[in-house]
């Protein structure tokens, strides 16, 4: 079986697979490495041969994760690294090493299912718009904060903007001007994520007309898959990438 970890800002997404190209095993997200020892302690019949992972974290943070993880389980693990071209795809960063791991993953991931020219965007803690062309160059891209940041900053830096996960949960069961604060802010910044969305969009139509895959991940890829009809939602799209980047053997 073999283990693959997307370590982001907020959240550690992983899953098992029983075999390459074969199924999932099982899956989860969880906010702490001692959450995701939990989750797979738990699992029964689980037998882990290989391990892969990406991290956006900081290397003593993921040089942590790692040591625990060959500690219970004895695996080898292959980190994702930075590379300047893989499977075609050409890293556009001035200093390719720059650019963000789970960035570059969603981009190969993306460019292989399109077989062309595609536009990523990845809403998770910050949101991230990458534009590969056709023959494989990555142009650059975007970031702005994503769905947890605003709300956070909202709340960090005002007195009054005040309310839980319930009211937060609720108030995006539709996006017409909000009537209290959490309708108010959920749905305004849901609407700033559709609008980085939509002008990411016109941006690729103006490069390549409509030939083009449009590609929707991250945590809060939801939010705005009804603004962009035509995307594809692909949640498991930097593990696409994962096994690109770091092919068993
Ligand atoms: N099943 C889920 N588990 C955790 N977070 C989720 C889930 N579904 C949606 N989210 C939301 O996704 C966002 C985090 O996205 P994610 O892609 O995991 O971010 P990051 O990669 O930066 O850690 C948060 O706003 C969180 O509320
Ligand atoms: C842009 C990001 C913060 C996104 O991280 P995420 O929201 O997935 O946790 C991450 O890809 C990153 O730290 N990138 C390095 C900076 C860059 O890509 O230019
Ligand atoms: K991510």
């Amino acid at each position: 079986m073999i283990l693959e970890l997307d370590c982001g800002n907020s959240f550690i997404k992983w899953r098992v697979l029983k075999a390459s190209q074969a199924g999932v095993f099982a899956e989860g997200v969880v906010d702490s490495d001692v959450a995701l020892l939990g989750g797979l302690h738990s699992l029964v019949g689980l037998s882990l041969q290989h391990c892969r992972l990406v991290s956006v974290r900081a290397q003593e943070e993921t040089n942590r994760l790692v040591g625990v993880l060959v500690a219970a389980f004895g695996v080898s693990i292959s980190c994702a690294a930075p590379s300047r071209e893989v499977a075609g795809v050409r890293n556009g960063y001035e200093d390719y090493a720059r650019l963000g791991l789970d960035r570059w993953l969603a981009m190969l991931g993306g460019f292989q299912l399109a077989s062309g020219a595609c536009l990523v965007l990845d809403f998770g803690t910050a949101a991230t718009a990458d534009f590969i062309a056709a023959n494989g160059e990555h142009l650059g891209g975007f970031i702005c904060p994503g769905m947890p940041l605003m709300r956070n900053q909202l709340r960090t830096h005002t007195r009054k903007i005040r309310y839980d996960d319930v009211a937060a949960e609720r108030a995006l069961e539709s996006l017409v001007p909000g009537r209290t604060t959490a309708q108010a802010v959920e749905r305004g910044c849901t609407l700033m994520l559709r609008g980085f969305a939509q002008s990411q969009l016109e941006l690729a139509r103006s490069y390549w007309g409509e030939d083009f895959s449009v590609f929707l991940t991250g945590g809060d890829a939801g939010l705005v898959v009804d603004a962009l009809p035509g995307a594809r939602f692909v949640p498991d799209l930097v593990f696409v990438g994962l096994a690109m980047a770091c092919p068993l053997s």
